[in-house]
């Protein structure tokens, strides 16, 4: 498999993430919509990843693309990304001193096949006091990421523990990554 990778992201976190990988990929983001009555949290990040990587992949004929979407559960809610600063107290509120599940699903297409796979990573957050939570709100970084917070930044503060793949929370899961690109043939850094 010799074509180029795309990348089907708009996140920098994305692309940073997979540079550990690769060392050349192309990045393109999708304009997939990303509405869907799934409420399974793997089902809709693989349905989204899936539907982001095909948008992609047939701008781009010959091109291998890769396509991911994380998904924060907290018992059967969803939090997508919060909309104001405001939500985004009442999601920080919801997760204190409780566990949620962080699901990234994953879709390649490369070669006319289509391969996907999930991570689920169980974070837990402390009890946050209300000056905690409005302080955190009040910097703006959990409003392009789903549930409200990023683990990559001040949101570090925020969590007590973390169970599973911690690249999985920031939005690609680097060892399902490197199965699918090597169920494909496509060579990485670290073969
Ligand atoms: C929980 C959590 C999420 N996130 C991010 C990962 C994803 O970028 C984002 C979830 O939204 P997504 O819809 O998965 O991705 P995106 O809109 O950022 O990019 P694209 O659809 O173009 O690929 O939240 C963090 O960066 N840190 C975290 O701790």
């Amino acid at each position: 498999m010799t074509a180029p990778l795309i990348l089907a992201s708009a996140s920098p976190r994305r692309r940073e993430l997979l540079g550990h990988l690769l060392s050349q990929f192309e990045v393109i983001a999708s304009d997939a919509d990303e509405s869907s009555a799934e409420t399974d949290p793997a089902r809709l990040a693989v349905e989204l990843a899936r539907r982001k990587a095909l948008a992609v992949a047939g701008a781009h004929p010959g091109c291998a693309v890769l396509g991911a979407d994380t998904v924060v559960a907290l018992g059967g809610r969803l939090l997508a990304k919060p909309q104001d600063e405001a939500e985004n107290r009442t999601f920080i509120r919801q997760l204190s001193g409780q566990t949620h599940q962080v699901v990234t699903g994953l879709c390649l297409v490369a070669d006319g096949q289509v391969s996907t796979a999930h991570e689920s990573t169980a974070v837990t957050f402390r009890p946050l006091t209300d000056t905690e939570i409005v302080h955190y709100a009040a910097s703006g970084e959990g409003l392009d990421k789903a549930g409200g917070y990023g683990i990559q930044g001040l949101g570090m503060a925020l969590v007590k523990g973390i169970d599973g793949d911690c690249s999985n929370v920031v939005g690609l899961p680097l060892g399902r990554t490197l199965e699918l690109l090597r169920g494909v043939g496509l060579r990485t850094n670290w073969d």
